[in-house]
């Protein structure tokens, strides 16, 4: 279970991205983020893992208080925390076993990641991962061979590889299709479901939220303002989250009006495109 209290963050800059965040994580939930650009999303998955340190407040992975931490104990608690990203992070050169196996380059010794020489339970676990993302024909492809959505797959793997009790997802489907990236939700739902893990996904797209997340947490400047099921996510709460804007279905009369409305906004176009499509069926 992750518990943040009263998480602030304020960057250098001055800019306040999060104000006393309080939020609580059981095991196998979870849990979409969802709110305008700049409203601190990324920095919110951030100050969990730590790549940006928090003002104030307290972070605890179980037993765990993260905000203590440094030096080897942070490595440790890192790999607690598997990462999944938008432009899946794979080192192109290398196959895709390779990059699953990179999951373990954290918990192997220096001379084994220096020679990429791996127990073999990890190279088991790697099969075994490849096999259930959807990925045993692809083992020795390199990485830049593939498309974005088996790109991602391996990120997923990837991520499993270290065994986490928590997953942090920074829009992994924002450079997918719409097929593909309710692919790529519906695998990260059913494996957190199988394994018991908690994940906080950032996502733009409300419709995929929607669908596939147990539970839905809106940011709007640094702050929630709604956090609930996704039954309860009603136009009035997308104006709470993201401002003013005609939330209703009936604007959108056709779906190719959608689309051309979609791609002249520069804000959330996918949030936009979503909803006009009324998301997923
Ligand atoms: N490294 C940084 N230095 C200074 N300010 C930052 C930094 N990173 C983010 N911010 C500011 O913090 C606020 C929250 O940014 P953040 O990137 O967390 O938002 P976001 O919701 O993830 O946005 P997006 O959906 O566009 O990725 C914004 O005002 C942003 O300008």
């Amino acid at each position: 279970m992750l518990t943040l209290s009263q998480v602030t963050k304020r960057y250098p800059t001055g800019d306040r991205a999060l104000t006393d965040i309080d939020l609580t994580l059981p095991a196998g939930q979870v849990m979409a983020l969802i709110g305008p650009s700049g409203a601190g999303k990324s920095t919110l998955i951030r100050c969990v893992n730590r790549l940006v340190e928090p003002t104030s407040g307290s972070i605890r992975l179980g037993d765990t208080e993260l905000t203590r931490l440094s030096g080897r104990e942070l490595r440790r608690a890192r790999r607690a925390m598997g990462m999944i990203f938008q432009e899946y992070a794979l080192v192109d050169r290398l196959t895709v076993m390779e990059n699953v196996l990179s999951g373990r380059l954290g918990q192997v010794g220096f001379w084994r990641s220096f020679l990429r020489r791996y127990p073999a339970d990890a190279v088991t676990e790697a099969f075994r991962l490849l096999e259930r993302v959807g990925l045993p024909h692809a083992i020795d492809k390199r990485a830049d061979a593939l498309s974005g959505g088996q790109r991602q797959r391996v990120g997923i793997a990837r991520a499993l590889l270290q065994d986490p009790q928590l997953l942090l997802v920074d829009e992994p489907t924002a450079s997918l299709d719409p097929k593909t990236s309710r692919q790529i939700m519906r695998l990260i739902r059913e494996l957190c479901a199988e394994r018991e893990l908690g994940a906080i996904i950032n996502i733009h797209d409300v419709a995929l939220a929607r669908q596939f997340a147990d539970r839905i947490a809106g940011l709007r400047a640094g702050e929630i303002v709604f956090d609930g099921r996704p039954e309860a996510l009603d136009a009035e709460t997308l104006t709470t989250i993201y401002g003013e804007e005609n939330w209703g279905e009936e604007e959108w009369d056709t779906q190719g009006q959608a689309a051309d409305e979609a791609s002249s906004s520069s804000v959330e176009p996918a949030t936009r495109l979503s909803l006009a499509t009324g998301g997923a069926s």
